[in-house]
């Protein structure tokens, strides 16, 4: 560091450093900031401080979904053409997103319960239950539920995405179908399960699971994709139980804006589960 630099404690803008974007495309263009920052529409009247907290923080997460689902989807279709290698890079990538929602869930926690009392009642029945994203991830990951398209009927675009999903099968398909592929015995009727439906869970499976889990030969990519899938659930469930305490220390035992019983309805969804066999496998797995 230049003695000048430092007694000033300012850094020089060097020669070479762009500063005229009248015709060339500049960081907020390319990012179109004009349009992503202007699109915070706090409705308390009057305007309550902490909304702009409560906007961002959906606004943030709706982005990190919108990632999410990108890369569940190329990761989906990387295992349907057999290269589980690139497959394992999207999924890598999935957690680390995971990992950034729940971390995120703390920036929410510092709004007291008095301060989204004074603003809840502008919400209407407005409610995190009506992201379709959030929905469509849950679908990718195995847990379809027709009846949840029927809340997405004003938004045909929303809508399509959702009913696409639902009739597509999910990355643990994808995944069955490619151990199928390389010779693990998955039967036909799980091959050919009617994909609409939510995955129940399939006994027939442990022996596949306990082979690549113990056996000496298997291949590395499957055994790490397997671990993969746990990792991804259990952050899944760090995320939801994450917002069942922030939504209990906010409003405690009060209904939700969406209509249903609020935290009881929350609970319900823990016991929700995307693989269980990689989870059930373990309770068999020797030394
Ligand atoms: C103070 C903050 C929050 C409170 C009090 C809250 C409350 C609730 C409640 C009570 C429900 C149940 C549905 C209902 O009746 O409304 C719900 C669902 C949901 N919320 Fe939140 N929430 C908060 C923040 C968030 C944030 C930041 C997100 C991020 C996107 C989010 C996403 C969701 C999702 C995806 C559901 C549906 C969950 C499911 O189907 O199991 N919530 N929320
Ligand atoms: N369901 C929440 C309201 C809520 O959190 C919310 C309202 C509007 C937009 C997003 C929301 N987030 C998550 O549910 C409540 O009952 O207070």
């Amino acid at each position: 560091m230049s003695t000048e630099q430092s007694a000033a404690n300012q850094r020089d803008i060097e020669e070479g450093v762009r500063t005229d974007f009248r015709n060339t495309m500049s960081y907020g263009s390319y990012l179109d900031l004009e349009r992503i920052l202007s699109a915070q529409h706090p409705v308390s009247n009057p305007e309550h401080h902490d909304e702009m907290l409560f906007i961002i923080q959906h606004q943030t997460s709706e982005l990190w979904l919108k990632l999410m689902l990108h890369e569940l989807v190329e990761a989906r279709r990387l295992l349907d053409a057999d290269d589980i290698g690139k497959a394992l890079k999207c999924l890598a990538r999935v957690k680390h997103i995971q990992k950034t929602l729940t971390e995120q869930w703390s920036v929410l926690a510092t709004l007291t319960p008095r301060e989204y009392a004074q603003f809840r009642g502008f919400l209407g029945s407005a409610s995190g239950f009506q992201s379709f994203q959030y929905r469509a991830v849950e679908f990718i990951l195995g847990n379809k539920h027709a009846g949840m398209l029927k809340v997405h009927q004003a938004d045909p675009k929303a809508h399509e995405l959702l009913e696409n999903l639902l009739h597509e099968p999910t990355l643990y398909d994808a995944f069955l179908a490619a151990l199928a592929r390389n010779g693990y015995d998955i039967p036909a009727e799980i091959l050919n399960r009617d994909v609409t439906k939510p995955w129940s869970f399939q006994e027939s499976l442990i022996p596949v699971f306990k082979k690549i889990y113990e056996s000496e030969d298997t291949l590395w990519s499957l055994y790490q994709a397997c671990e993969d899938l746990v990792d991804v659930e259990d952050n899944f469930q760090a995320w939801r139980f994450r917002h069942l305490r922030v939504v209990q220390r906010t409003i405690g035992f009060k209904r939700g804006t969406g209509g249903s019983s609020g935290v009881d309805f929350l609970k319900r969804a823990l016991d929700l589960t995307f693989f269980p066999e990689l989870f059930a496998v373990r309770t068999e797995i020797g030394s």
